[in-house]
């Protein structure tokens, strides 16, 4: 993209924390829009599917008749990257912890997830994460895991960006002893995913990551040209960014929050 035109990023707006995704995608340079409705899709080069719950995500794609304007928007080349449940909404394949009779998923990331791989809402926690941004100093990430969903395996073309090493405690935790570590960031292709929540700390590089990403693709125009239109503003529920409640701690007090 050049000029001054903005990387329009959709950010689904159902559940979860979709206004900090919002908050982060303009502090990374981007312009966001929260998406309830198919239309508010057009235009955007990227969408963001932040975490939540995902069997009642895909209820409420169901009942709101979003899959399969989100499938399309996947299908012409938008970046999508996929937060916890949203993650676990990108995945091909889930291997465990999966709703009993199965769930809907929106697929197209080729990974195999466990669902609730830690555990349940009082076992999240927060650590210091190695993670390989491109085109990043690589300094630790700190990673909010709330009743996150590990990567347990990947295919071909699947490029792993963050690891998270077992501790001991949370080995004698789980049932397979032989496990050392999870993935949980990865990339493939226009296709992104986190285990973890950075739209509620303070460091936005893996927002920068994907918009500039997202730069990289067509606007999608599944819907004619009028349709941007359409979504008008008033529509759009804009949030102020310097006023979130955003998780700061030692390592980055005192970062500009506007
Ligand atoms: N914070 C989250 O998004 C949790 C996701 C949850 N494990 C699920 O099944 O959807």
């Amino acid at each position: 993209m050049s000029g001054n035109t903005k990387v329009k990023i959709g950010v689904l707006a159902i559940q979860g924390s979709f206004a900090e995704h919002c908050a982060h995608v303009r502090r990374a340079g981007g312009e966001a829009v929260e998406v309830r409705k198919a239309e508010q899709l057009s235009g955007c080069h990227g969408l963001i599917i932040p975490g939540g719950e995902s069997t009642t995500m895909a209820n409420i794609c169901r009942r709101w008749n979003l899959f399969d304007s989100l499938r399309d928007f996947q299908a012409k080349g938008g970046a999508v990257w996929g937060t916890c449940a949203g993650l676990i909404f990108l995945a091909e394949r889930i291997n465990r912890g999966a709703k009993e009779g199965g769930q809907e998923l929106l697929g197209g990331l080729d990974v195999t997830v466990d669902r609730n791989f830690f555990g349940s809402q009082i076992d999240s926690f927060e650590t210091n994460l190695p993670c390989k941004i491109p085109g990043d100093d690589n300094g630790p990430f700190r990673a909010i895991f709330i009743r996150a969903p590990a990567i347990l395996s990947v295919g071909d073309g699947v490029e792993v960006l963050g690891e998270y090493v077992l501790p001991a405690e949370k080995r004698a935790e789980i049932d397979d002893k032989a496990l050392e570590k999870i993935i949980v960031a990865v990339k493939s292709k226009r296709l992104m995913a986190t285990s973890f929540h950075p739209e509620i700390t303070a460091d936005t590089r893996w927002h920068k990551l994907f918009v500039e990403m997202a730069g990289d693709c067509e606007a999608y125009v599944g819907f004619g040209e009028d349709a941007v239109a359409k979504a008008t503003a008033s529509e759009i529920r804009l949030v102020d960014p310097g006023k979130l409640p955003v998780f700061v701690d030692s390592v980055f007090a005192g970062a500009a929050m506007d």
